[in-house]
């Protein structure tokens, strides 16, 4: 048998700098998997390596754990806590900013993976410390920037807003969820309308608004529409010298991931979110490759999601970074394995075109055909078995 080294991440490992960023968070178990006799079927060896063992089982039904490994920027374990992952993924995006440029950060997977543990903060019970979330995070670093002397005399001036969008609907969670159009000028400049901008004078304000947000996105709902986990929550922070926009950093709570839905089974309200979200998701996927590419050709109308975060996917100085969040049972496993794909997939052509120029026209023709033959982010139906990506 073959030993694994392990080399966990730590606080005093270097960062490296990146225009798109992907890294993968895998939680604990939770009380409940426990009870359940769930496994965990997901190991973190570090050095960006993730490794899952999915349970298959041969034709003639003898079991065997199938071992599939996945390669991303940083891979961070279930001992990981918000700062640590912070520090590389977020925290490098600060400066950009500062340098005028459109930051992004996203947390995306399935329902329950710790999407909004890691942006809004750690629960304990049912309340969540909202200052130790990458929102809070963020701020304090923007703050401690405009503090610098370099910065002080450029006269920025921070803003916040924080917005839901549910169904291709944008609703203000500054504003008592008021329903916001979104207009796109002759210039492709995108628009919300009335969305309110809440200047801000130190983290704890931002905190607050976090605060405020997070409880109107959760007012109203119940277990059975946890509206929440079906919506995409953005937070901006929005440096304006002399009122004009310097930069802008958005942090995005993205909806859960989960499909497999059953389509005889679930009602029309359930169905039209599912395509909603699957379609948004496709959309961000799209708009990043482009970003990848340098592509002039962005497809940000292709979701309200991408259209309103149309400055994140052009120009020179626009980063990304995407965490992929995993649950660790045996039973996500599928969803574990479609959010590895998608964020294998984001990663992959960013990798491949910056290192390997020679390679290059192969490895696009490569990449189309792969990518035109796998609809499965779109699909409302499970695939059925899906192969690891080497
Ligand atoms: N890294 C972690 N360490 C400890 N607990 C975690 C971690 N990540 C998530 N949890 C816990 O798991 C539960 C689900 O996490 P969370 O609400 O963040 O998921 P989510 O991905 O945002 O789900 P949804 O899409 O439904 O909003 C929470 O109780 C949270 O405290």
């Amino acid at each position: 048998i073959e030993t694994l080294e392990v080399l966990p991440l730590s606080l005093s490992d270097m960062v490296e700098a990146r225009r798109i960023c992907v890294c993968v968070r895998k939680r604990p178990l939770n009380n409940k998997e426990v009870t359940k006799n769930d496994i965990d079927v997901v190991s973190i060896p570090g050095n960006g390596t993730l490794l899952l063992h999915e349970p298959k089982q041969k034709v003639d039904l003898t079991k065997y754990l199938d071992n599939q490994v996945f390669h991303f920027d940083y891979s961070f374990d279930e001992s990981s806590t918000n700062d640590l992952v912070y520090r590389f993924t977020a925290k490098p995006l600060v400066q950009t900013i500062f340098d005028g440029g459109v930051a992004t950060c996203f947390a995306y997977g399935q329902t329950g993976s710790g999407k909004t543990h890691t942006m809004g903060g750690d629960f304990s019970g049912k309340s969540q410390n909202n200052a130790k979330g990458i929102y809070a995070m963020a701020a304090q670093d923007v703050f401690a920037l405009l503090k610098q002397r370099r910065y002080s005399g450029l006269d920025l001036c921070p803003y916040v807003t924080f917005f839901e969008i549910y169904n291709s609907k944008v609703f203000d969670l500054l504003n008592k969820k008021a329903k916001l159009r979104v207009l796109e000028d002759e210039k492709q400049q995108v628009q919300v309308v009335g969305l309110q901008e809440m200047y801000v004078s130190c983290a704890e304000d931002v905190i607050k608004m976090i605060e405020m947000g997070s409880a109107c996105r959760t007012s109203g709902q119940t277990s059975a529409n946890a509206n929440s986990s079906r919506s995409h929550a953005v937070l901006q922070v929005i440096l304006r010298r002399r009122n004009q926009v310097h930069g802008k950093f958005s942090l995005v709570d993205l909806a859960g991931n989960e499909r497999g839905i059953d389509v005889r089974s679930s009602d029309r309200q359930t169905l039209v979110e599912t395509a909603e979200i699957n379609c948004s998701l496709l959309a961000l996927k799209e708009c990043i490759r482009s970003l990848g590419m340098d592509s002039h050709h962005i497809p940000f109308r292709m979701s309200k999601l991408t259209q309103v975060l149309r400055d994140s996917f052009i120009g020179e100085n626009s980063r990304t970074c995407m965490i992929a969040m995993v649950s660790p049972g045996m039973s996500s496993c599928d969803s574990t394995v479609n959010t590895l794909r998608y964020a294998d997939r984001v990663k992959e052509l960013n990798g491949t075109l910056k290192m390997n120029d020679a390679d290059l026209p192969k490895k696009i023709d490569e990449m189309e055909v792969e990518n035109s033959s796998s609809s499965e982010e779109v699909s409302s139906k499970d695939p059925g078995p899906l192969m690891g990506p080497g």
